[in-house]
């Protein structure tokens, strides 16, 4: 591997078994019938295994939203004009998206980062301006970036992460479905029919002159569309990029990373595909009413925590998803134990 791009392997250590035991043993003894919590123990035990802590608690909440602009969108694969990115990463700095509503019930650390928006952004407190170019290249015409572009947004995504209870990386990007559809079409070798949606709700046309780039791209890239960076590359937008290099630096860090839509979900198997140590530290918010996003996270194995028919992308689902986990944690720490309250316990 190119040295720019040795700290994508870097070895990621697995969460503490000895830590789960406990909390397995310990969820046993509150008083409540075993398994009666359904997943929510799950949770709460693999937490206690992240934090190796038996009492583990969700107080550090790391939330950035990466937004870029893609070439593909002069093609016309979004209801939305390309606009609308640069439009909504003001709106992330002023506190009005729904992220930034979701991201102050929870006392998240919020921050937007833009990797390059057609147009211009003004400065701000909430926003890292990071940008690699105005905009990807034109997928189904060229690859979408260079190999160096592809370099540091993966870098300056890994930068966007800290130590913390979790990471949620959000996106915001006219016309990424098209490009999440196509990395995820080559990457789990799928029939681009069957992974493309609407997007930000496109017509039937638009849907089937979308689905056709995609088709055209995987033609045109097909020599190269073997290894995950490559599909990055020839496919990807930056703010995909970012969070792919987010999603390995987190579990780099040890810290679980809770993933939101079907953009991010491409993210996701980005990551797993190049470092397969990650797949530990993954959590899987919620299922998307992005046509598709159910065969991708099938594809990895994944059960999302909710199923809302959201589809709104900015890392929303995930926010949202973050109070259920803070919920799981109270109730595995606070719960009385059967020898606590004095209930009986199962014949
Ligand atoms: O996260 C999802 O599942 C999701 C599904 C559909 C649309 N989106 C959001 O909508 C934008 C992309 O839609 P489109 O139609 O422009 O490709 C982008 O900003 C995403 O955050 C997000
Ligand atoms: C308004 C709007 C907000 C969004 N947030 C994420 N993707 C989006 C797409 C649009 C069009």
């Amino acid at each position: 591997m190119n040295d720019s791009l040795k700290w994508l392997d870097e070895p990621i250590a697995a969460p503490d078994e000895k830590t789960m035991q406990a909390a397995t043993l310990r969820q046993s003894q509150l008083t409540k019938p075993p398994g009666s919590l359904g997943r929510l123990e799950d949770i709460a035990i693999r937490f206690a295994g992240f934090q190796r802590d038996l009492n583990p608690t969700l107080t550090k909440i790391v939330v950035r939203v990466f937004a870029a602009d893609h070439g593909i969108a002069a093609r016309g694969v979004s209801a939305f004009p390309q606009s609308v990115t640069a439009q909504m990463v003001e709106n992330f700095t002023r506190g009005g998206a729904a992220v930034c509503v979701l991201s102050r019930t929870l006392n998240a650390d919020f921050l937007a980062v833009n990797m390059g928006c057609l147009h211009d952004v003004s400065p701000h407190a909430a926003l890292v301006h990071s940008p690699i170019a105005t905009s990807t290249a034109d997928f189904s015409t060229q690859h979408a970036m260079t190999q160096a572009q592809m370099h540091r947004a993966l870098k300056l995504g890994a930068d966007q992460t800290h130590a913390a209870d979790l990471f949620i990386g959000g996106e915001m990007g006219i016309g990424n479905t098209t490009s999440a559809a196509a990395i995820l079409a080559a990457l789990f070798k799928l029939n681009p029919t069957t992974i493309t949606g609407r997007g930000t709700g496109v017509d039937d046309a638009t849907l089937a002159h979308k689905t056709e780039l995609i088709e055209k791209a995987l033609v045109l890239h097909k020599e190269q569309l073997t290894d995950p960076l490559a599909i990055l590359q020839c496919l990807g937008g930056f703010e995909i990029a970012a969070l792919v290099g987010a999603f390995i630096a987190s579990a780099q860090m040890q810290t679980p990373i809770l993933v939101d839509g079907f953009i991010a979900t491409a993210a996701a198997a980005l990551a797993l595909a190049i470092n397969p140590g990650v797949k530990p530290w993954l959590l899987y918010a919620h299922q998307s009413d992005e046509q598709g996003h159910q065969l991708a996270l099938q594809e990895l194995g994944a059960k999302p925590l909710l199923n809302l028919n959201m589809r709104l992308g900015e890392g929303s689902g995930a926010v949202l998803a973050a109070n259920i986990i803070r919920e799981a944690l109270a109730l595995h720490s606070k719960m009385a134990t059967f020898a606590e309250a004095g209930v009986s316990g199962a014949h």
